[in-house]
């Protein structure tokens, strides 16, 4: 599938609000640059006129600039090595891609080649969940990642001991991206489907459900995902921006949710509540 390249120039104030804005059009990934913003979508999904349309809703704060050019199949391995420092997390979680070296002094070491998936520890939402993750016991416990991406948040419940991880999302290219590296990552436990939570039996029961989605996908689904976890079971949510927050808040406690905790990285949230 060929893909379109969205170069925005604009100061970089702005990049983390335009990233979202794009996020919810179908772009799949974003790479900060000199200039602002790239942003990548599939030719399917790309809508010029959405994007005028966007960009007009900002024209009065700041100049925006952009430049739209279609790209033949890439490598991208190339493009994220020129790219991709490791992250770290609470000291204990390193992120990096397989030509960075490991280092052992942290406790969890996750490798992820990331290509055109969304997760790479570098978004503050995929962070927080991680951190949110460090708080809790995966040890023998079930597990369901929504809306996966690399992979990432399944990778680090798998090493956290967990016995089953099923993930899934809606692309293929993530789906196949996850599969890849919990092979690398050697976590055998973990079970990547393409699709979305109707598909997931409502017979299964988790321990812990990570859903690092966006706020409406949220909205409409955390009832399933009660619905979903065993007694005392946790949810862990992100994708949202603070604002947002009492909305994700009031639902799941509509759904039988008690709240556990609350963080905030820049103007992103992470949200973990327990099942009654
Ligand atoms: C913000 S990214 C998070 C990826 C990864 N879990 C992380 O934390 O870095 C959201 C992912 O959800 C997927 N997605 C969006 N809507 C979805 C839905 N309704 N069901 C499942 N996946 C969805 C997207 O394709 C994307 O890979």
């Amino acid at each position: 599938m060929n893909y379109i390249e969205l170069q925005l120039h604009v100061s970089p104030d702005y990049t983390d609000i335009l990233t979202a804005e794009l996020a919810e059009l179908g772009y799949e990934s974003f790479v900060e640059t000199d200039e602002g913003l790239n942003a990548y979508v599939t030719e399917t999904d790309f809508n010029e006129e959405a994007v005028q349309e966007l960009l007009d809703k900002y024209d009065s704060q700041t100049a925006i600039a952009y430049q739209v050019s279609s790209l033949e199949k890439r490598n991208w391995n190339a493009e994220w090595e020129r790219d991709y420092e490791p992250i770290e997390v609470a000291s204990q979680v390193r992120v990096r891609a397989s030509f960075h070296k490991m280092d052992a002094r942290f406790r969890y070491d996750i490798v992820i080649n990331p290509k055109m998936s969304f997760g790479t520890g570098h978004h503050e939402t995929t962070a927080m969940m991680l951190e949110q993750q460090l708080n809790l016991d995966f040890v023998e416990k079930a597990v369901l990642d929504v809306g996966s991406g690399t992979g990432i948040l399944a990778i680090l419940a798998a090493k956290m001991g967990a016995e089953s991880v099923l993930a899934f999302d809606i692309e293929e290219w993530a789906v196949e991206n996850a599969h890849e590296n919990a092979e690398l990552n050697d976590c055998p436990q973990i079970t990547v489907f393409q699709g979305t939570i109707s598909e997931v039996d409502p017979a299964n029961r988790y321990h812990v459900v990570l859903a690092n989605i966006n706020r409406n996908v949220l909205l409409a689904e955390i009832p399933i995902y009660t619905s979903l976890l065993t007694e005392k079971g946790y949810l862990v949510v992100s994708g949202f921006y603070e604002h947002d927050a009492s909305d994700i808040q009031q639902k799941s406690t509509e759904s039988g949710l008690i709240f556990v905790n609350h963080m905030t990285n820049r103007e992103w949230t992470s949200l973990m509540f327990q099942k009654n």
